[in-house]
């Protein structure tokens, strides 16, 4: 085939550290790349904020980033024939839609500034789960309900956009295609963690909206994953279609294959959350589990459900040692620092820097560093940080156990944090199965991809998905004894124990 003829497709990352633009080839294999970090405001203890204009201008500046590099490359940016969104999920912005401008700050998904709000709403409602029968979630400061609440409640711009009846609600996806393309939308996945989906029906559900005091009107149209949203309208991608969206834990499930039902993966990114693929049928956890829309590739396509553990903090306290501890300079430090030293030494790193998420759900913890002696060194604060979002995977994999009476035998990881051998090795250690990691660690850019490319037919169905998948992998297995595993998970379970009750 010339190189005129080859076509590709381009996924938009939107995390929370950084955005990426990447353009992969029919095979799946990344041909040009960009990433920005950028920046979070933490204007009080306890609060995440962005600014929604920075979020769009870091995706334009990777957008023209890759796309150089492409021209570099000889290609041209007309051979990208489709375009995929990916997102940090829950994070909220507020919109005027006359002016299309945000109304304040965006509270990203890690935000705990709702902690009494939600106390007030769960005793209104009479239980935390009152609407997991209907949304697969229990009410907690994460989802994007309670934000929008709290918007409607204290920032004045919302307050009067709502009486102007401009007031539009949305998380990242709908921000960003808005502003690609002028239309509002959002996916099942993405609308699946507003607390305001029904799960089964994918329509805004009434007694939610009325509850956490939204208006339909002011909520984007819930389409499926993979489908032509709008056309891009201005800039280096000009004119392609954005063609695949779902939120960044979903499109890694597509990236990795969870295809099937019983299939898993753990993403450690800035947080970590864990998918298990339950098939066509919500399955709703008795163990602090979250049911969550998987994927739906196509408006008429069969939906796939997946229970969700979601950890809030893991590369995040890793970025939290370099830029405001100073115990590292760069995150892959962290893995050397931690293996200069044989164990934890008795230091258990609770992170629990916005309370506890899955299988907690304790808004009420805050961290801990637990068991210091002067024995202590950087090295064991390094591998006491690593351990605590590994025992973290433990709980929320002993969870999903009860909950789908299966027993997993693998786990496939990815993302940020898993470049680290020794964070996987002790991540391996820590849950005793096999713990598998692709070489091509880009799996949740490549799930947004392989939605955009499907949607335009650039391949035809899941089993070429799964074989444009296909990755090289690393595999790493336990090298504890069984007693070492249980003093230190015995340890942890203490250490959890000393980080509640605190906020
Ligand atoms: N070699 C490494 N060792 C440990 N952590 C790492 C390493 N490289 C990156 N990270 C961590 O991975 C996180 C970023 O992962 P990424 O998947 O890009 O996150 P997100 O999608 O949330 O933006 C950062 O918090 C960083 O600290
Ligand atoms: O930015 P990440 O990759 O940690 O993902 C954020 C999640 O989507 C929040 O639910």
């Amino acid at each position: 085939m010339s190189k005129e003829s080859e076509i590709f497709v381009g996924a938009i990352d939107q995390g929370t550290s950084s955005s990426r633009f990447l353009i992969f080839d029919t095979k799946g294999q990344v041909v040009a790349s960009h990433q920005a970090e950028y920046q979070n405001f933490y204007a009080k203890a306890g609060w995440v904020e962005k600014d929604p204009d920075q979020i769009m201008e870091s995706v334009e500046t990777v957008v023209v980033g890759a796309c150089r590099r492409f021209n570099a490359l000889g290609y041209d940016v007309s051979q990208i024939k489709s375009v995929g969104i990916t997102n940090q999920r829950e994070t909220t912005v507020a919109f005027d839609s006359e002016t299309g401008e945000p109304l304040t700050n965006a509270i990203v998904w890690s935000d705990v500034r709702t902690k009494d709000l939600v106390h007030r709403l769960v005793e209104d409602a009479g239980s935390a789960t009152r609407f997991a029968s209907i949304n697969g979630l229990p009410i907690t400061t994460y989802f994007s309900g309670t934000k929008m609440r709290w918007m409607l409640e204290n920032v004045p711009e919302v307050q009067a956009a709502r009486e102007r009846g401009t007031l539009r609600f949305g998380t990242i996806d709908t921000w960003l295609i808005y502003k690609l393309t002028g239309n509002y939308v959002t996916d099942v996945t993405n609308a699946s963690r507003t607390m305001l989906m029904d799960i089964k029906t994918f329509k805004w559900h009434d007694e939610c909206l009325e509850f956490f005091g939204v208006r339909r009107e002011e909520l984007p149209e819930i389409r499926s994953s993979a489908e032509v949203y709008g056309k891009i309208l201005e800039g280096r991608l000009a004119g392609v279609p954005v063609a695949g969206c779902l939120g960044d834990q979903q499109a890694a499930m597509v990236g990795q294959s969870c295809f099937d039902a019983g299939e898993a993966k753990n993403t450690y990114g800035t947080g970590c959350f864990m998918l298990f693929n339950t098939g066509e049928e919500p399955i709703f956890s008795k163990n602090g589990l979250l049911t969550t829309v998987g994927y739906q590739l196509g408006p008429d396509a069969t939906p796939k459900y997946a229970l969700e553990g979601s950890i809030a903090v893991a590369g995040s306290a890793i970025q939290w040692l370099r830029d405001k501890i100073g115990l590292i300079f760069s995150a892959d430090e962290i893995g050397f620092l931690a293996d200069s030293v044989e164990d934890n030494g008795g230091v258990y790193f609770v992170t629990a820097f916005s309370g506890l998420f899955a299988p907690y759900w304790r808004d009420d913890a805050r961290g801990a560093i637990v068991g210091l002696t002067q024995y202590a060194t950087r090295g064991h604060i390094a591998r006491a940080t690593l351990e605590s979002v590994c025992y973290q995977t433990r709980a929320i994999l002993d969870a999903m156990r009860k909950d789908s009476g299966t027993e997993l035998r693998r786990l496939r990881v990815d993302g940020g944090l898993t470049n680290s051998n020794q964070a996987m090795q002790i991540q391996a250690d820590i849950l005793n199965i096999e713990v598998v990691r692709p070489e091509m660690r880009e799996t949740t850019a490549l799930g947004a991809a392989l939605a955009a490319g499907l949607a335009v037919g650039i391949w035809k169905d899941q089993h070429e998905l799964r074989q444009v998948a296909q990755s090289n992998v690393s595999a790493f297995w336990s090298r504890i004894s069984d007693e070492k595993r249980d003093e230190m998970l015995k340890g942890w379970d203490k250490a959890v124990e000393r980080s509640l009750d605190w906020a």
